[in-house]
């Protein structure tokens, strides 16, 4: 069974791109077969696997989401590129801006992303959905595509309000679309120890949500590294495979897995003794 995971975030620069990419090629290195999607128009997931030129991107996502629109047939293929560290991208472009303007007036509007991954992730064990930073109807697919959502937050930003906001759409797609969206928590980052700024915004979103709202225990630590890595074109292992970042990731990928396989054991459990 494939799993479906959206990083979202309307607040910009928290780090989803870059969990993307590190969870992603994370779960490469576990054997996992993975598939990472660019739904975001400034493209920086695809900029930042080393993918630059507009030749490098024969087929966009843009263009894909379009064909499913239009109900037009398509190669499963179509349009995946593979990169050297293992990891399979759809990429993104500003195209996708038009697409998102154009899905307003589209029937199934909120399910087009949906219904693209169902027809290509078979192939897949994890796909991971880069959003961009608002709450608008490219994120809205996402959400409706995914069997779960992982928040990245800034850890020196206290994201009181945002995150009413975005809990609150995560809410209405679980009624309205995609009931079996889970929330598989939020993920600090870029956490500088040196403060206690972390700590204290761990603390403020378990004392707000309880227990709806899943902190991860792993934290990504603020690291040189880790920013460089998106002009390299790799991964913080490829790029800095010893220092802190790389760890973190590999312990979040890790937390990540072991989330999922405690859930299949409870739906399991349930299902057995009758509930
Ligand atoms: N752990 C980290 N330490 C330091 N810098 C980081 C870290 N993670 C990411 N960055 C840098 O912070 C910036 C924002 O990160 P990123 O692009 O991943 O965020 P984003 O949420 O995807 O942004 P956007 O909302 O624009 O899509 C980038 O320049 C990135 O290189
Ligand atoms: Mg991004």
């Amino acid at each position: 069974m494939t799993k479906v995971f959206a990083l979202a975030n309307q607040k910009g620069g928290v780090g989803k791109t870059t969990t993307a990419v590190n969870l992603g090629i994370g779960l490469v290195k576990e054997g996992k077969k993975v598939l990472l999607v660019d739904a975001d128009a400034q493209g920086n997931l695809t900029d930042s696997l080393g993918y630059r030129e507009p030749d490098s991107i024969p087929v966009s996502l843009a263009t894909l989401l379009v064909k499913t629109m239009m109900e037009e047939s398509y190669d499963s293929q179509e349009g995946i590129l593979q990169h050297q560290e293992g990891v399979a991208l759809i990429p993104g472009n500003i195209e996708l801006s038009a697409v998102e303007v154009s899905l307003v007036n589209t029937m199934s509007r909120e399910t087009i992303l949906r219904s693209y991954i169902d027809q290509v992730k078979s192939d897949y064990d994890y796909v991971l959905i880069d959003c961009m930073p608002s709450l608008g109807m490219l994120t809205i697919n996402a959400l409706a595509a995914a069997d779960s959502v992982i928040i990245p937050v800034q850890a020196h930003y206290l994201p009181a309000k945002g995150m009413a906001q975005l809990l609150q759409t995560i809410a209405r797609v679980r009624r309205q679309i995609n009931p079996k969206l889970a929330l598989d928590g939020v993920l600090l980052t870029m956490v500088d120890s040196r403060t206690n700024f972390a700590k204290d915004i761990a603390h403020v979103l378990r004392h707000e949500y309880g227990d709806k709202l899943r902190v991860f225990q792993d934290e990504i630590p603020l690291s040189i590294r880790a920013a460089e890595t998106s002009a390299k074109g790799k991964s913080i292992y490829a790029h800095d495979p010893n220092g802190q970042a790389a760890k973190a990731y590999m312990a979040f990928t890790k937390e990540v897995q072991r989330i999922g396989s405690e859930r299949r054991q409870t739906r399991q459990h349930q299902a057995e003794h009758g509930r």
